[in-house]
Order: structure tokens, then sequence, then C-alpha cells
């Protein structure tokens, strides 16, 4: 028998547009062997190098994403001399790496010098690495920019294409930038990142260069006149926007926790990974851009439409398959491309020209469908025929390498011919070896082993024991296996010399091809890259729409000229799913309605719920998602901040929890504008009540001096007396709400409903008594709260002991005094046992 043999092809079937639809919601396709796991394994490994320059008051930042093979930069932008937004971008991307220049100010020094004792932070803590200011030149890192070897960039261009072709992506006129570009470059060069092991003439791959705008600190929002809206870490966690991490970062999403209830949890359907990212990335960025925020609606607007829901589906399961591209081509640009890795692009490939197809269908007024019509061009057409024609993915798989079709190569084709006849053609071979072989030996066959060539392999027969057993004349002995013995005969070794080769020269014909094919897909990366942007919209968009078609949300409106928000029978997003029945209310604030809402009201009559649903609707509409309100009309924002107590903070310690408190009240004070929602509940709380109300008053009495410039804020709380002693000046920006109740006998009916006015006593009484606090423990709490209430001095439950033992007291002696000793019918047994040993208990 030999162990030769070719395999009969066959093209897969790709998932085109006609298949069969899955629903809305269906989960997610069950990948192919090993792709999700090496997707997460990769992305689990995926770095981040940057390099940053920092001078006269201007970063210029630029890193490098081993997941995706990018290079990003951040146009030169003006940051602080603490450098504040330097720190902002190291949080968001963790870089592995920072590289910098020898040569650099204070400042910097300062920094790096802090970044490097940060113990705390390991192991995210980056390495930070020098190199010589002459890394840094500007015309020495043009050049390194101009001359690089980009897969994305053909080799037919001329120099001075190529030169255009960049100038239209890098900004050449960003000084620092490019020299920071420059930077990386030589880095990455040097440290050989992701090619350590690769020949040296295997350089870093780069798939593109990507502009990226940051999350900017507060103090630099005017400075930059950014669209960006700015949200701290606390919101995120307090209002629940993301669960598994406090301040996820974009760029580690394989993190290997799993999203609790979380807003992000409950709208993200994304089917394919990088929609997924874009999501994250979406709500780690809100924005005030209302082209971008109205053109995401629209496309979400359109899919829910009925007549658009089919639609919606198809797209959807076609999204399933957009896989990993960047991930392919640096495996292709590093030819380590994996069997499967064909499979999946051309699937992926397939999938992307199906979402041509269809969007071709749809109104070319929406702008993402028109660029998925322009865009996905027939580079897509080309290397899916490439890839359909060539490979043979059954073949491939069976011998775990690349093979390709008949009618490719003619040579290969008659190679694998040759080889196909082999097996009839051993037999033959075999059975004539046979005559001459021992008549106790009852079988043979002749065997082909790659690299070692043809040989006679023999059953071992129970003769043969010891190795000087397996000699056999004529015959050179090679190894035993599987109690079978390998020889090599004059017969085996001319079948080697006559067809040994085939098996190499075919597969060395086949690599060749394979390497033609990947230099024709390189040459297309621009393609699927933007095949992967465009995709990842897609499919953010329409997991955003079908969470609105689910949860009934409805599409908000932007009006820059309106300061705040307005929001008719608003919801909270993840509340209302919890709730039996959730009760809607509304929400104006700004214009006549005043600029701050302090709302007042029993334990658990919906007050946090009420703050949270505002920041949260407020939230989605700057992400672009329809909200849970009937109707919300969203102002100019540019901050939400919060202060909200979370279970976290709680743990903290009081000290620690204090002063966390304070940071974030001081940074809404410092920070927030008149565009800006300041959410507060409970502040003032983990402190005495004298000082906690002291607090309270003088944070809301300096925003209320600011007039006009007053940020729009919310806030709820128990201390009733801010209102009772008057502690807030009077006037139109300040409006006092309360959630509505109603007393039925000893119970309290919660209506959650918001209205104005203020509440009349917190009735904590009730919640104590919900929450299962013994009686007696609630009625002494009422009666304190009484006493203080009518100004009467409250007597300590100590001294109130003593004047009940007093009493107790009086009453026994009374007995004794009582006590006739003459009388005869006395038992002063019984009554010592039923008088006096019972109340003993009680004056002792
Ligand atoms: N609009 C609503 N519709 C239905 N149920 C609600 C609504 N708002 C709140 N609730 C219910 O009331 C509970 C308490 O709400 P919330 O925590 O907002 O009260 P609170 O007034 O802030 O209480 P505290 O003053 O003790 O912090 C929620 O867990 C929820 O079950």
């Amino acid at each position: 028998m030999a162990a030769v043999g070719a395999t009969p092809a066959r093209t897969p079937q790709g998932p085109g547009p006609g298949g069969a639809s899955a629903g809305f919601l269906s989960p997610a396709l069950v990948p192919g062997p090993g792709e999700a796991d090496e997707e997460d394994d990769e992305e689990q490994l995926a770095e981040i190098h940057l390099c940053v320059l920092w001078n006269s008051g201007y970063l210029g930042i630029a890193y490098y994403d081993t997941s995706d093979s990018t290079i990003y930069f951040m146009p030169d932008a003006p940051d602080h001399e603490s450098l504040k937004l330097l720190q902002r971008v190291l949080d968001e991307i963790s870089p592995r790496s920072v590289v910098t220049s020898a040569k650099q100010d204070e400042n910097m020094t300062r920094f790096l010098g802090k970044l490097a004792s940060q113990e705390h932070r390991e192991p995210k803590r980056p390495e930070i690495i020098f190199l010589p200011s002459v890394d840094f030149g500007l015309e020495i890192s043009k050049q390194r920019l101009l001359s690089g070897n980009y897969s994305f960039i053909p080799d037919s261009m001329t120099t001075t294409e190529k030169i255009l072709f960049l100038s239209s992506i890098i900004p050449f006129d960003c000084l620092l930038t490019v020299r920071a570009l420059g930077g990386l470059l030589k880095f990455l060069g040097r440290r050989r990142i992701g090619v350590e092991l690769e020949d040296y003439n295997v350089s870093v791959p780069i798939l593109g260069f990507k502009k990226f705008v940051f999350h900017l600190p507060f103090c630099l929002f005017s400075v930059l006149r950014t669209h960006l809206v700015s949200i701290d870490q606390d919101t995120y966690s307090v209002l629940q926007i993301f669960k598994s991490e406090s301040h996820p970062s974009v760029y580690k999403v394989a993190s290997g926790l799993k999203e609790g209830l979380s807003l992000f949890g409950i709208l993200n359907r994304c089917r394919c990974k990088w929609g997924e990212k874009l999501l994250r990335l979406w709500f780690t960025r809100p924005t005030q851009d209302l082209g971008e925020l109205n053109s995401r609606l629209d496309v979400i607007q359109f899919f829910l439409l009925p007549q658009n829901l089919d639609m919606a589906q198809m797209l959807h399961r076609l999204l399933g398959h957009i896989k990993n591209v960047p991930l392919i081509l640096k495996r292709m640009k590093l030819s380590h491309t994996k069997v499967s890795d064909w499979h999946v692009l051309y699937k992926t490939v397939y999938s992307a020209l199906g979402l041509r197809d269809a969007c071709r269908s749809l109104p070319q007024s929406i702008q993402l469908f028109r660029d998925i019509s322009q865009e996905f061009s027939d580079d897509l057409h080309h290397i899916a025929s490439l890839i359909g024609k060539v490979v043979d993915f059954e073949g491939s798989l069976a011998e775990n390498r690349f093979t390709v079709l008949p009618n490719i190569d003619p040579e290969i084709d008659e190679k694998k011919r040759r080889l196909m006849g082999l097996p009839g053609f051993l037999t033959e071979v075999a059975r004539k070896e046979l005559e001459n072989l021992d008549s106790r030996i009852p079988s043979c066959s002749v065997i082909y082993i790659p690299l070692i060539g043809f040989l006679l392999s023999i059953p071992r027969l129970p003769s043969m024991l010891e190795a000087s057993d397996f000699e056999i004349e004529g015959l050179d002995f090679m190894f035993l296996s599987e109690e079978k013995l390998h020889y090599r005969s004059a017969r085996t070794k001319e079948l080697d010399a006559l067809l040994g080769d085939l098996h190499c020269d075919i597969r060395d014909q086949e690599t060749l091809l394979m390497y033609q094919l990947q230099c024709q897909v390189l040459a297309r990366a621009a393609v699927l890259t933007r095949v992967l942007d465009l995709a990842s919209r897609l499919d953010v968009l329409l997991s955003l729409a079908s969470a609105a078609q689910d949860y009934g949300y409805s599409r908000p409106c932007y009006s820059p000229r309106l300061l705040g928000v307005r929001i008719q029978n608003g919801r909270h997003p993840l509340m209302e799913l919890c709730a039996r029945t959730f009760v809607p209310n509304s929400t104006e604030c700004g214009g006549d309605k005043g600029r701050v809402k302090v709302i007042t009201g029993p334990n658990s009559s919906g007050k946090s719920i009420y703050l949270k649903q505002v920041g949260l609707i407020t939230f989605m509409a700057l992400v672009g998602s329809f909200v849970p309100a009937e109707e919300a009309e969203i102002g100019a924002v540019d901050a939400i901040f919060t202060r909200i107590h979370s279970c976290e903070s709680i743990s903290l310690g009081l000290s620690t929890f204090m002063i966390d408190l304070n940071q974030q009240v001081a940074k809404a004070v410092n920070n927030a504008t008149e565009r800006s929602l300041v959410l507060i509940d409970e502040f003032g709380k983990g402190t005495n009540t004298v000082d906690g109300l002291a607090l309270l008053a003088a944070v809301l009495r300096h925003w209320l001096a600011l007039g006009p410039t007053c940020p729009h804020i919310f806030v709820a709380t128990n201390f009733l007396s801010l209102v009772q002693l008057q502690l807030l000046p009077q006037g139109p920006l300040v409006q006092y709400l309360t959630m509505e109740t109603c007393e039925d006998g000893n119970d309290l009916v919660f209506f959650y409903q918001v209205c104005e006015g203020v509440a009349t006593a917190s009735h904590a009484s009730h919640t104590a008594a919900q929450a299962g606090l013994p009686d007696k423990l609630i009625a002494r709490g009422k009666e304190v709260s009484d006493l203080i209430c009518s100004g009467k001095s409250i007597k300590p439950v100590k001294e109130l002991l003593k004047e009940k033992q007093m009493e107790n007291c009086h009453i026994l002696v009374d007995k004794f005094l009582k006590l006739d000793l003459e009388d005869p019918n006395l038992d002063l047994d019984i009554f010592m046992s039923r008088e006096v040993l019972p109340a003993a208990t009680t004056i002792l």
C-alpha cells in the first residue's frame, strides 16, 4: 500500500445573499475549526508600541498595533505641561513600550520617571525606551516613511505616485507627528516587532496608516474644539455603561471578562469581532458631531422599517462571515498563511461581495450604503475568483498544507496524475519483490514516505526477535514500526530515482503558487481593510437597530441651540428590563425649567433610577443610538459628570471614599460648563449630616452663582433640610422635584412618578420595615426623628433603661410593703417565685 494520493478538488459554497435567512437576533455563526480560538489567542497577544515626542507644548504621537499591523497617529496636538493628554492616551491604549527621544525636556523626563515607577500598574507598566535624537530627525523620518515597504501600495506605483499617495494619508505638515512616525519605524525595524524569528529580509508588516482622535482631558476641550463628549471612568461604571471593566480599553476586546448587565451588554448584538470593537470605541467616544450622529441614526431608522427587516436579517447573517482579515494579511505578509486562512478569507470576501450587492439595491442617499456599494470594488471579485479557482480547500484540509485545484498548472496536474497511478504500480512492484523473498514471509507492500522515499514493508515474523534477525540478504534494513519492518531494496532505490522527488516537486510548485496568490491578495489589501471598516460600521448599526426594535426605542433629535435635554416619557434601559412595570418619566432642563433640579423623595422611591436614566438616555443619543423614550431632544452637551454612590466606592473604606467623593465633585466643579450634565446622588451622605449638608449646599450655591452659565444639574438628596432651611437661593434656576407616593395606613405606596414639589419626609421607617428591621428599632428611630423635628432633646437609650429599672424597683418595693407577714395563708415560696424572681430580671 502506498501513502500517496491526490484529492479531487471541490469549491466550497460561499454564503451568498440568496441563502436561507436567519433571524435578526440569531446566534453568531459557529466559527470554523480553530478559527475563533485562534483569533482570540492572537488578540490576547496583541501589543501596542507607542512613540511620543513633546516640544513647545505640543505632542506628536504614533503607535503600532500588532493586532491589525496598523500604524496609528495623532496629528500634532497641544498638551498641558503635566502631559494630561499623553496620560489619557496611555490609559486608553496600554502600550507595551513607550519610545521617545533621549533628548527631551524636564516635563517629559519627570512624566516618564513617574510612569516607570508606577509599580501598581504591573503587568501593564510599559517599558520606556530612549532612542538617540537623530532617529527622530525630520528629514530622516520623512525618508523612512516614504521609502517603507508597505503591502497596501501596489508594486506598480512609481516613486512619485507613492509619495503622492502617502501624502494623502500622512500629515507631513505636522512635524512632530512625522518625527514620531519616523522614530516608531526605526524602533520597529530595530526590535523587529512580530518578526523576531523571521529571516532578516522579512520586515515588520505594516498594513496601513490611520489617524486617531482621543478622548481628551476636560482641560483641553476648549483648546482643541473637539466634538467628543467627555465622560469619566466613574460615570461609565455607575451608569453601568460597561460592567466588566471600569474603563475598558477598546484595544483589548478579548480580555476574557464577560460583560454583566450593562448598557453595552444589551446593545451589543454584533456578529463580527471588529463590529464589537467598533461599538466599544463608539461607547468610549460619544460625540457632538451631528453629521456623524444623524448618519448613524439614518441607517438604524432604515432597518427599523418593517419592509426592511428581511434585508437587515440577511445583512446580519453575512456579517457573521467577516473575519479577522488584518490577522490573515499579516500572516500572508510573513508567509505564515495557514490552510484555514484561505477558506476564511474566501468566505469573508464572498460575504463582502454579498454585502455590496445587497447595499447596491438600497437607497444610495444613505451614506453607508453608498460607501459599501462603491468602495467594495471589483478587487474583491478578483480575490474571490482567484482563491476560488486556485485553492483546493478540501485537499488542503486533508493534507494540512496548501494544495491547488486541477487545471491551474499542467505540470502539477501531470505529476499528480503520476502519483495517482502509483498505488496500482506499487502493488505490482510489491508482488515482484515478494517472489524473491523468503517463503515464510506472507506479504509485503511498497510505501512512500516523504523525504525518506520508497520502502519495502514486511510484517515481523514471530521468529524475528533480535535486531540481528531483521537482516535479510539483498535488502537494507531501515527501521521497525508497528510490527512492520522497513527495507530499502534495489527496486525501491530505482523508484526513488524515478519518482522520489515527485512529492517534493508538487509541494514546491504549489508553495510557489501560494506565494503568487498571496502577492495578488496583498496587492489588494487596501480594499480588504476598507471592507473591515465599513462592515464593522454596518454591524454596529444593525446591532443598535436590533436592540431598538426589541426594546421599543425611538430616534432622538439634536438641537445644538438648546442647552440641556428634553425627554418625553424616558425609561432606564436596564431597569425597565428588570422591573415588572416600569414607570416612564419626562425631563426638561434649561430654558424656563431651571438648571438645578433638586429631587427629594422617600427612600427607594426611584430618585437614583431617574437620575441615571437622564444620563443614560443622553449618553445613548450621543453615541448615535435610538433611546428608551417617546421623544428625546438633545441639546449641546459637552460632558456628563456624575457623583453617584456605587458599591465599589463604599468598599474603599471611609477616608478613601471621602477623598474619592470630593475628587469627583471637584472635577465637576472645576470643569463643568453650561453645556455639561451633572448628576449628583446622595452627595455628603458619607460624612456627618451637618457637614454633608453644608458641603452640598456650598457646591450648589457655587454653581447657582454662575447664573446662565450654570451647568445642568440633577441632585437627588435625602437632606430635606436643604429645602426646609432654605439653604439655596430662590429663583428660576432651581426647580424642586419629588417622587410621588401615597400613604395607605401604615403602608407607603410608590408611584415612581416625578412631579414638582418637595418631599415632606424621607419615610425611612417604611424602607427599614420593608428591609426587615425589628419593630422595636424602627419605633425608636421614629421616636428620635419626632423629637428632632419638634426640637426636643433626645434621651439616650441607657438613661431610658435606668428610668425603667427604677420604676420596676418601686413596683417591687410596693409589693413587699403590701405583704402581710401575719397572714397564716401566706406562702413566701410562692411569693418569691411568682413575684420577686420574674421582676429581678427587669431590675438587675
Ligand atoms: N420608574 C420606575 N418604575 C418602576 N420601578 C422603579 C422606578 N424607579 C425605581 N423603581 C424601583 O425602585 C427601586 C429603588 O429605586 P432608587 O434606588 O432609584 O430609589 P432612591 O429613591 O434613589 O432610594 P435611596 O434614596 O434609598 O437611594 C428600584 O430598584 C426599582 O426597583
